[in-house]
């Protein structure tokens, strides 16, 4: 089990991270997220061991996680972490990129296991590709898949498919996903994606002013957002006086109601529109399945989750 207890962490005069306090089991995925500079990066770095803690400690298992002032070089044998800087080779192979940590007494199963890796990862046509002819998107699974190759008990992945184009992710997300699930390696992943997030995370965390804001299942905190910040991480949302958080999805246009909004704008979303209207003088977001004239009135009513 990772156990992460009553941390604090500041670079220099700013606390980055006060009291974060989260456990995270043998093949147990957990989320991070929370705005651009919220301190997820540095969250996975500290549990790497890259950083000195201010306060408390870290652990897996048995094993305390240090920082450089006890451990000169970073990084455990049950740990590998995935980051935006990708640390594979140019030079070499995306085959020799994976394989590179891999034990040589076997190269029948050396080569199997890369096989299997690159399978993964849906790169197993570039095996023999140098890795400096790679996209941004193909260098960052070579990454993944080296992070894997040792079967590492923990893995860290601070957003594993940024530069993924949309085609490819929905794949290999489920890919990557359900072979940390089969093989039992817990991950915890740094992200701004629901889609990373619903279907997947067994937990996840949000932080928000250096502080932990919530902490459960998805599915809890998708049905119950207590912030707009949870709220807005899943999309369109409306806070409205005597019903808190309501997505844009949950308002369906009806007959007759008391609640009446102006339409002011439509937005195409592919299956439906996202209408921009105003409500008693407030902006107001809902879905239809049709353009609405701006300027008309609709009534809405709210739809339960
Ligand atoms: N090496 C560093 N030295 C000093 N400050 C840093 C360093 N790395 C990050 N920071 C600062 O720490 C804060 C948290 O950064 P971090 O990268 O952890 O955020 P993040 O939540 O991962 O952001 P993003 O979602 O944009 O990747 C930011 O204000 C950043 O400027």
């Amino acid at each position: 089990m990772l156990s992460v207890e009553n941390i604090s962490f500041q670079y220099d005069k700013d606390v980055i991270l006060k009291s974060i306090d989260f456990k995270v089991l043998p093949g147990e995925h957990l989320s991070i997220i929370g705005e651009s500079g919220s301190g997820k990066s540095t969250l996975l770095q500290l549990i790497y061991g890259e950083f000195d803690l201010n306060e408390g400690q870290i652990f897996w298992k048995e094993t305390e996680i240090l920082g450089p002032e006890h451990n000169l070089v970073a990084g455990y044998e049950f740990t590998k972490s995935v980051t935006q800087e990708f640390n594979i080779m140019p030079f070499i192979t995306v085959a020799e990129n994976v394989g590179k940590y891999l034990s040589n007494t076997s190269p029948s199963l050396k080569k199997q296991r890369i096989a299997e890796l690159l399978e993964v990862v849906e790169l197993t046509g570039f095996s023999n590709t140098k890795a400096q002819y790679l996209s941004g998107g193909q260098k960052q699974r070579v990454a993944i898949a080296k992070s894997l190759a040792k079967e590492p008990e923990l893995l860290l992945l601070d957003e594993p498919f940024s530069h993924i184009d949309n085609f490819k992710k929905q794949s290999l997300r489920r890919k990557i996903f359900r072979y940390l699930k089969e093989k039992n390696i817990a991950c915890l992943v740094a992200t701004h994606n629901h889609e990373d997030v619903l279907g997947y995370a067994d937990k996840m965390l949000v932080i928000n002013n250096a502080q932990i804001e919530a902490y459960g299942t998805p599915k809890d905190l998708y049905n119950k957002p207590k912030t707009n910040l949870i709220a807005s991480f899943f999309g369109e949302f409306n806070e409205l006086p005597n019903y808190g958080f309501v997505y844009a999805h949950q308002l369906k246009v009806v007959v007759n109601s008391e609640m009446k909004a102006v339409v002011e704008q439509n937005y195409y979303k592919g299956n439906n529109y996202l209408i921009q209207a105003k409500l008693d003088g407030n902006p107001l977001f809902f879905e239809h399945g049709d353009v609405l004239e701006i300027g008309e009135s609709v009534c809405l009513k709210i739809e339960e989750l």
